[in-house]
């Protein structure tokens, strides 16, 4: 079998159907894969486990996927006259939150069709109206669904409509399905087929494949998922990349079922992995289109973007002495996330670390939590904050990642970015989310009424205000009936300042922080109160100042103590003596000095964790 010719492949377009399932958070895409990996005869019954396709541990323990995967499932259809047709079904599943909205787009753009699907009992929500339209910017067919009509609770009726509105289809065009159960899903199956559009491309074109997926392998290297438009790939064949120029060795072409399997090649409308040996994902980018060297493309497929972090945080050990471990573990994690951008950063508070770029929130929480966990390190991070353009009036531009070094020369203009959000929320809830997001400087640039009771809020928000615990004050300001999605909207001038903390004089430049002027206050107010309990007295006293440049905003006092730890010794007992001051000593030496100021690294960690990691990981 091995030895036979290559074939350009083995499917013929038309008798391919790719597509992906869209969905809001938990209206229970997983299952729904899950069920069709098992009415197609891929995965054996008694091998199935629940969420077969969510492979990183992380991911399971979450329950939500973060890295896209490809399945090929077989399906045959009987026709009028009894006659049965063999097809291939080319299940591309997306990642479901909002840090991964470029990823979720190229994984459209590899589909002709999607299925929409809307939990019965829910309705929809802000992220199907966001996937929704990045399934019709790529024109993709979409295939209606309610899901989990096994509920008690469900309303088909009522949802039926509700999406029949949306997107302009007759109620009873709505299929129903409950993942759970398996209802209704050999007739999606067979919709699928039916009403999709088979891939076209060009057969006899240098070849085109987009990547929209690359995972690091451990065994094998990056491996990378591609979709075939024009021509075709084949094993040992040489491969460019469209973006970089950058040629490599096909070692291993095929596809996924639910197991990689080698295949001949890969033709027009095809789905599969190229394994090329390279080590790190970043020469197989999301969005770049692979060619052949010998016969390359002229003409990339277009929708490629340089992943571009939204979200900055610095990450520290808290012993010093992992800093070379915390360095290794980047690196290692970097051959597995395009995503990840990092740079040695010094701080007089923290010692030795990295400002650390991420897409979200959500995607600082994963890496944050990988590093720890598989490389047992313990971190400290920062604030969280967005990248800011400063303009200085000597015409300079600099971008600033990292608040400490906001410019402290004559400032033209700052500029931040913002999002374009969606809101969905019941009408009740109108007025309530309206005052939220004018605490956030939001603007209302339109909404609309899905129903009588349902509305769709649209705003443009600064990225800053929203990114961090927004989520979470939207939720518990609308009893959890709230759902929001954004996307990079830009960017706007505003009147942001840097506010410092200092110690005694010194600025901590670990709490520095770049925030609008309305809210420097209230944002200086909070920290120095928080530090004032903190930070244990000290032989003198403390003044602890939070201040925009020069101009001191607020401040406490933390009042001065002589700590005498002998004093309880009574007695000669030496050794006793000695003992309780090496302990004293251990002590300091978890004590960061600012300035003559000792801290407790605690201290450091308290104050830093208890603002900026709110947003929850599961929308
Ligand atoms: N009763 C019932 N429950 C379902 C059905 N489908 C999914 N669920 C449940 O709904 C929850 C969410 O399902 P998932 O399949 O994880 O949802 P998802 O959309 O893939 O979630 P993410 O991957 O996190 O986006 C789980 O508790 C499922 O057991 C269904 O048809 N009926």
């Amino acid at each position: 079998m091995a030895h036979s010719a290559p074939q350009p492949h083995a499917t013929p377009p038309e008798l391919i159907r790719n597509f992906c399932i869209i969905a809001h958070i938990d209206h229970g895409k997983s299952t729904l894969a899950d069920r069709m990996l098992q009415e197609t005869g891929v995965v054996e019954q008694r091998l199935m486990r629940a969420q077969y396709l969510d492979r990183m541990d992380i991911e399971r323990e979450r329950g939500i996927t973060i890295k896209s995967q490809a399945v090929r499932l077989p399906w045959a259809v009987v026709d009028e006259d009894g006659r049965e047709t063999a097809h291939i079904l080319n299940m591309i599943d997306t990642p479901g939150h909002v840090d991964f909205t470029y990823e979720v787009s190229r994984s459209l753009a590899a589909c002709e069709g999607a299925v929409l699907l809307v939990d019965a009992a829910q309705g929809i929500e802000a992220q199907t109206l966001a996937n929704l339209y990045l399934a019709m910017e790529n024109d993709l067919a979409i295939i209606p669904v309610l899901n989990k009509i096994d509920l008690p609770a469900a309303q088909p009726e009522k949802y039926a409509e509700e999406l029949a509105g949306l997107i302009g289809c007759a109620p009873e065009d709505v299929m129903r399905v409950s993942g759970k159960t398996g209802e209704g899903v050999i007739e999606l199956l067979d919709t699928i087929v039916r009403t999709l559009p088979a891939p076209t491309g060009n057969a006899d074109a240098p070849a085109r494949a987009m990547i929209f997926d690359s995972v690091y392998d451990t065994y094998r290297g990056v491996v990378t998922y591609v979709r075939v438009i024009d021509g075709n790939l084949t094993p040992r064949e040489k491969i460019a990349m469209m973006s970089t120029k950058a040629t490599h060795e096909l070692l291993e072409i095929g596809v996924i079922s639910p197991d990689p399997v080698p295949s001949k090649g890969l033709g027009i409308g095809e789905v599969g992995y190229l394994i090329t040996g390279v080590k790190d994902v970043r020469q197989s980018r999301v969005g770049d289109t692979v060619t052949t060297a010998t016969k390359p493309a002229t003409e990339a497929l277009g929708g490629y973007k340089d992943p571009r972090p939204m979200v900055f945080s610095g990450l520290y050990p808290i012993d010093g002495s992992d800093y070379p471990v915390l360095r290794d573990a980047l690196d290692r994690l970097k051959l597995n996330d395009a995503a990840l951008v990092y740079e040695p950063e010094t701080s007089a508070a923290l010692g030795f670390g990295f400002r650390v770029g991420f897409l979200g929130m959500l995607h600082l929480e994963i890496v944050r939590e990988r590093l720890e966990r598989e490389h047992d390190l313990d971190l400290i991070s920062t604030l969280p904050n967005v990248v800011y353009e400063v303009q200085l009036d000597d015409g300079t531009q600099v971008e600033v990642t990292n608040p400490s070094e906001f410019p402290g020369g004559k400032i033209a203009s700052v500029t931040e970015p913002v999002v374009r959000a969606t809101i969905l929320a019941p009408s009740d809830f109108i007025g309530t989310i309206m005052e939220l997001c004018q605490s956030r400087r939001g603007t209302l640039r339109g909404m609309d009424y899905l129903s009588p009771e349902r509305v769709e809020m649209r705003y443009t928000l600064p990225l800053a205000e929203i990114v961090f615990d927004f989520f979470d004050m939207l939720k518990s300001r609308t009893k959890g009936y709230a759902s929001l999605d954004y996307e990079p909207d830009g960017e706007q001038e505003a009147d942001l300042v840097k506010v410092d903390i200092l110690l005694q004089g010194d600025t901590v430049d670990a709490f520095s922080s770049i925030v609008h002027r309305d809210k420097a206050y209230p944002y200086g107010v909070m920290m120095a109160g928080k530090l004032k309990d903190l930070i244990p007295r000290q032989q003198f006293e403390v003044p602890i100042q939070a201040a925009i440049g020069a101009r001191v905003i607020a401040r406490e006092t933390i009042r001065a103590i002589r700590k005498d730890v002998l004093a309880k010794c009574y007695g000669g007992d030496i050794s006793r003596k000695r003992k309780l001051l090496e302990k004293q000593k251990e002590g300091k030496k978890r004590m960061k000095m600012v300035g003559s100021v000792e801290v407790p690294q605690e201290a450091f960690i308290a104050a830093l964790s208890q603002d900026g990691g709110g947003e929850k990981a599961k929308k």
